[in-house]
């Protein structure tokens, strides 16, 4: 079938010979990059379709432009999504940004909003019992703010915030977060329902994005400026209502991103000149991602700017609280910590509203991994995560960074062996600076083991394969038998899945029949060390002749002291085998590997 592709081409010399060509070779539509021009389609057809077409092109006017030949290159034809529906973002600029040359140096201060904004996400809000467990862990974690509730959402949140106060679990250097929206009797109410706390941080907030300003609460600047005060007045006289309970005064221009960074300022500034905080108060001010609706270095020239002018600088905890919209709450949260912030919101492994809030051990992780203290323990991330699961009764991912089933696993044969190659180096080097190919961390600080490390399947080469050989079943498989090793597993892995290390014992068990020949007992009579000869003696009888190539003797180790390895490499003119031997003496391995490689010549030989 022929189509007929008329183009309007840009090019400084008419190369439609070697279009045409393109084309015919059936590269795809649009792999115009050898011809370095661009193109515009007058057709319809569909990429999918026009793999199958030969092509017949018309090129016209001739004009190079690097630009547009990357843009039509990448994406000629448009793609038919609504995109006249959105409009992109306006950059703030910061010029004289200074974060991107910082580097991170400390932990942030931590406050998990699990809890809450973590609980009001859920399909199915936690019950007493999953919020306890949830406490429980947070606390073990190290974290030292926790946001039990917005006790005024349900009598659920209010029941909780008074069962953690009233069994006394808030340990010494734990300080409790609750939150209301501005409503004078629902500011009381939740001031009421932390009594008896020793410390609690009371946050309010109002949104103040433009959209919600217009569509939500109808009203203007002034009006939207002025409920924050009202908010901030009521807070600020309930401050010290509760004799014995400490209140810090947290606030949070919700919708932040979404919020003209001058406006957001000039409202944050109005509630500190009313609440004027001393140094030691350390006023929480909050400028949450609400949602996530820019890049991350967007967002930070914002937070930036806001650190350098809001007023009481030194008398504020700087406080953001990042939603994953876009997916890179994590990056966000890291270039906004450089850009002056000093404390993060967030939730264990993401869980929050949409796309979730930043994960919190995804941030601490980011930082060991650095090597600077998190300021929580991570030393059993798979527990965190169980819990965490049975609370918010929703899986974490397979693939999520640093606790996911499979970030510690790799399947793919060339990461399998630099792996296996690192941690021998690491071994011999005695090195105290964690460095391994594929593995950013050691998987053991955070509870995991070494054993799923490497795992088996049709994509795993000779150094998995000898990884766990050597590590699970102490084989010290020589190069060249690895090789071999490898294409039996390759054969016999061919209807796909795992193997696991058992199935692989199995599998070279059963091949080089070491089973047998490893069989306990007295050394074998006539036992010979000249192992020529005997594979001579055992071939010749079939009018075959060998030679032997290689022999590796593996002494017995602490564990298995008597078991000697012997492994044989044997040739019979272009047919190479190897064989295995296990003995009680080195002796008895030597005759037994070479009885393994006549059998598997000659069956190689005669087959
Ligand atoms: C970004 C965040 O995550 S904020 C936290 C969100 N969390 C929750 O919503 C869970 C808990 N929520 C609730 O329990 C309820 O929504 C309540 C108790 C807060 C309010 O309940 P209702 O009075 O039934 O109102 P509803 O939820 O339908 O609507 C919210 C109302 O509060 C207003 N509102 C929303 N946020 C705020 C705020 N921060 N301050 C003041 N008023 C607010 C809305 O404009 C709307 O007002 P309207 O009643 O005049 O239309
Ligand atoms: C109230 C604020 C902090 C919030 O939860 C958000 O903006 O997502």
């Amino acid at each position: 079938m022929t189509a007929t592709v008329p183009m309007v081409f840009s090019m400084e010399k008419d190369l439609s010979g070697r279009l045409e060509k393109s084309g015919a070779g059936g590269q795809g539509a649009y792999d115009f990059g050898h011809i370095g021009g661009a193109g515009r389609h007058s057709g319809k057809c569909a990429a999918r379709e026009m793999r199958s077409f030969s092509w017949r092109v018309t090129l016209v006017d001739v004009t190079y432009s690097p630009r547009n030949y990357l843009a039509e290159r990448i994406q000629p034809l448009p793609s038919g999504m609504p995109v006249h529906k959105y409009r992109g973002y306006r950059p703030f600029r910061l010029p004289d940004r200074l974060w991107p040359d910082r580097v991170a140096e400390r932990a942030p201060l931590w406050c998990s909003v699990d809890l809450r904004d973590g609980n009001q996400a859920l399909m199915d809000p936690m019950d007493p019992e999953r919020k306890r467990a949830m406490y429980e862990l947070l606390v073990k974690l190290g974290f030292k703010e926790i946001e039990l509730g917005f006790p005024m959402a349900s009598r659920s949140d209010l029941e909780f915030t008074r069962d953690v106060i009233e069994r006394d679990a808030i340990p010494d250097d734990v300080t409790i977060q609750v939150m209301s929206p501005i409503r004078e009797g629902m500011i009381e109410d939740t001031v009421k329902a932390i009594e008896g706390a020793p410390r609690a941080i009371v946050q309010i907030f109002n949104p103040t994005s433009v959209t919600q300003r217009n569509a939500v609460f109808r009203m203007s600047r002034a009006e939207v400026k002025a409920l924050a005060l009202r908010g901030a007045e009521t807070a600020l006289k309930l401050r010290d209502s509760l004799p014995g309970t400490e209140i810090y005064l947290q606030y949070g221009t919700e919708s932040f991103t979404q919020t003209e960074p001058e406006f957001a300022l000039e409202v944050h500034n109005a509630v500190l000149d009313l609440w004027r905080p001393e140094p030691d108060e350390q006023v929480r001010v909050v400028l949450p991602a609400s949602v996530e609706c820019y890049p991350p270095h967007e967002f930070a020239d914002r937070i930036e700017w806001m650190s350098r002018h809001l007023a009481y600088r030194d008398a504020i905890t700087l406080t953001l609280h990042t939603h994953n919209d876009r997916g890179s709450a994590v990056a966000a949260t890291e270039l906004a910590l450089l850009a002056g912030a000093d404390r993060v919101e967030g939730t264990l492994f993401g869980n929050g509203e949409r796309a979730g809030n930043v994960c919190l051990i995804t941030l601490a992780m980011n930082l060991l991994s650095q090597g600077i203290d998190p300021k929580l323990d991570l030393s059993d991330l798979d527990e965190a995560r169980r819990v965490t699961e049975h609370c918010n009764r929703m899986p974490v991912s397979p693939r999520h960074p640093w606790v996911g089933d499979y970030v510690y696993t790799s399947f793919a044969g060339s990461h399998q062996d630099a792996i296996s190659k690192g941690l021998q180096a690491l071994e011999e080097n005695k090195a105290t600076v964690w460095d391994v190919p594929y593995l950013p961390i050691d998987p053991r600080d955070v509870g995991r083991d070494y054993q799923a490390l490497i795992r088996i399947n049709s994509q795993s080469g000779k150094g998995g394969i000898a990884h766990l050989m050597r590590t699970e079943h102490g084989f010290e498989l020589p190069r060249r038998l690895q090789i071999e090793f490898a294409s039996v597993v390759q054969e016999r892995s061919e209807s796909g899945g795992e193997v696991n290390a058992a199935q692989l014992l199995d599998w070279f068990t059963d091949e080089y029949r070491v089973d047998e020949t490893a069989a306990p007992g007295t050394p074998t009579a006539g036992e010979r060390t000249d192992t020529g000869a005997m594979l001579h003696a055992l071939l010749h009888p079939h009018g075959k002749e060998g030679v032997v190539r290689e022999t590796h003797v593996q002494s017995p180790s602490e564990t298995d002291s008597a078991r000697w390895i012997t492994y044989l490499e044997t040739a019979t003119g272009s047919t190479t085998r190897w064989g295995v031997g296990i003995g009680g003496s080195k002796e008895q391995s030597l005759e037994r590997s070479v009885r393994c490689a006549a059998r598997r010549l000659l069956k190689a030989v005669t087959a």
